[in-house]
């Protein structure tokens, strides 16, 4: 055996010995804090809920869940996150964001929300991706579909579509991704369903999940369908094996 295989098999196994069971954090401040929670249990992760700087030190990755973007973010320059968060992001610490999630991950909003004194919503960023918010429409124009994600096939654990490489998706006033710089990998993407209101263009392949190193974005909810591969995928990534 060269010295190149020998590195390339045991590498893994080595970096699994290491990290039997990754710790990993929701960031409980705002959002579906719980489904997440479940969801890396489910794949076997030590799961803990992250409100504080520090306690992103004592985790090896975090889930932003979702929720309300705009809250999340208020809510992280409260409790001093932002910095701490966009500085580790910058490190390369391992997060994976769902809807709001996927939002606070970009690197660019196409239409911020803005405050009373007319600034626009922060993001931790970190994707070199522009977001466009709520783009499927209003809470009305919410969809479940199944979406095709071929990175899932070589996942095991639960799934929630009857495809081995599709995803049931539950869409809630969901983002999608408008554009990606380099280095950002679509992983899955769906038709624009038809909407009413303004700038509905029925068809057109809109991205839906993302990867950019360590960082995972999708503008579903996984964790409400009993999906569980995501987040296996998401644990595959801490652990090196993905
Ligand atoms: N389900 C969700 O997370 C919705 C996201 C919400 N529209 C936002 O802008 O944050």
């Amino acid at each position: 055996m060269t010295e190149m295989t020998r590195v390339a098999t045991e590498a893994p196994a080595a970096r699994r010995s290491r990290m039997p069971n990754p710790r990993i954090g929701v960031l409980a401040l705002q959002g579906d804090v719980r489904e997440h929670e479940l969801a890396l249990h489910d794949g076997g992760a030590d799961v803990v809920k992250v409100r504080r700087p520090s306690e992103l030190d004592d985790v090896d990755g975090l889930v932003i869940p979702g929720g309300e973007s705009t809250a999340i973010d208020k809510l992280a320059r409260a409790f001093g996150m932002m910095d701490p968060l966009r500085a580790k992001i910058a490190q390369g610490f391992p997060v994976y964001g769902s809807c709001a999630g996927m939002i606070l991950l970009a690197d660019r909003v196409a239409d911020p929300a803005r405050d009373g004194l007319g600034q626009p919503q922060q993001t931790f960023g970190g994707i070199d991706m522009t977001v466009r918010r709520n783009a499927f429409g209003r809470q009305v124009d919410s969809f479940e579909t199944e979406v095709p994600m071929p990175v899932l096939s070589r996942i095991s654990g639960q799934s929630s579509a009857g495809d081995a490489d599709a995803v049931r998706a539950v869409f809630i006033r969901a983002p999608w991704v408008e554009s990606i710089g380099e280095g950002v990998e679509i992983l899955a993407s769906v038709p624009e369903p038809h909407h009413e209101g303004p700038g509905s263009d029925a068809g057109v392949a809109r991205i839906v999940a993302v990867r950019s190193g360590n960082l995972l974005a999708t503008s579903f909810h996984p964790e409400v369908t009993g999906e569980r591969r995501i987040h296996r995928l998401f644990i595959d990534m801490i652990r090196g094996e993905a």
